[in-house]
């Protein structure tokens, strides 16, 4: 894993995007794997500045999203479907029917998640995807003790996962008690990852992440088993690790 380490939040997604817009440069039909949650919405909104200064083009981009809350429409404020909208696809001159995330909302979510699975596949898998990480040690919202072989799946969201996101809801009861999301396997076979980590509250976690063995315990520890993974992660994140462990220090 490489691993560059940032003053703050605002460099974090500064370098982020200067990857993903790169991809986008150098590959207009790049399948982009997005993430949502409070760290990646830096590197969208750098996104944003770009495309409206530099005229990046999104019309052949395609994206895929790691998940959304079971029950919650996309005109819900609190559906990463309106999130999305809200902080990328409504300033990037994307088109809307190649923006895709899994519906919570579908009849039948089984099915739902067997669609996606197969839509991703059918994409020609993601060639870049954008991860956050959770407290816990998720991602998407596969939280611990999941398969590093699960696909597409519906999921418990752990107690832990539900106070953390609370602040985005009027209270802890209003937060969904599932999620739609990709599994641990889908999110392997992404040809390339980003990992980003703010703040003293992910330490742990990404102490966790370099130092501990695979363990299905630590949902993140399977990106282990991948060969192109970049963690860009800030000071406050990457206080519990030794200078040697990294990559770059900007
Ligand atoms: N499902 C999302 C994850 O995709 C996200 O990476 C994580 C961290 O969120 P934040 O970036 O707000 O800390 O938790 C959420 O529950």
């Amino acid at each position: 894993m490489k691993i560059i380490k940032t003053a703050n939040y605002e460099e974090m997604g500064l370098e982020a995007a200067k990857i993903i817009i790169e991809k986008v440069r150098s590959n207009p039909g790049t399948v982009l794997g997005l993430a949502t949650g409070s760290t990646p919405r830096g590197v969208y909104k750098y996104m944003v500045d770009d495309h409206q200064q530099k005229a990046t083009n999104y019309e052949e981009v395609r994206t895929v999203n790691l998940d959304e809350y079971v029950g919650l429409p996309e005109t819900d404020e609190n559906s990463y479907h309106f999130f999305m909208k809200q902080h990328l696809f409504n300033h990037l001159n994307i088109p809307k029917n190649q923006t895709f995330l899994p519906s919570g909302v579908a009849e039948n979510l089984d099915v739902e998640c067997k669609r996606y699975e197969k839509l991703i596949k059918n994409l020609g898998g993601v060639d870049l995807q954008i991860l956050g990480i959770g407290r816990n040690g998720h991602i998407g919202f596969n939280e611990p003790g999941t398969s590093f072989k699960s696909r597409t799946q519906i999921v418990d969201l752990a107690e832990s996962t539900r106070m953390a996101n609370a602040r985005f809801f009027t209270s802890y009861e209003d937060v969904p008690t599932k999620a739609i999301t990709v599994g641990i396997s889908t999110i392997l076979d992404s040809k390339e990852i980003l990992l980003l980590a703010s703040g003293s509250s992910k330490a742990e976690a990404i102490k966790k992440l370099l130092e501990d063995e695979a363990n299905e315990q630590f949902p993140a520890s399977a990106l282990k088993h991948h060969d192109q993974v970049t963690i860009i992660a800030d000071e406050e994140a990457l206080q519990l690790v030794e200078k040697e462990r990294l990559s770059y220090d900007r």
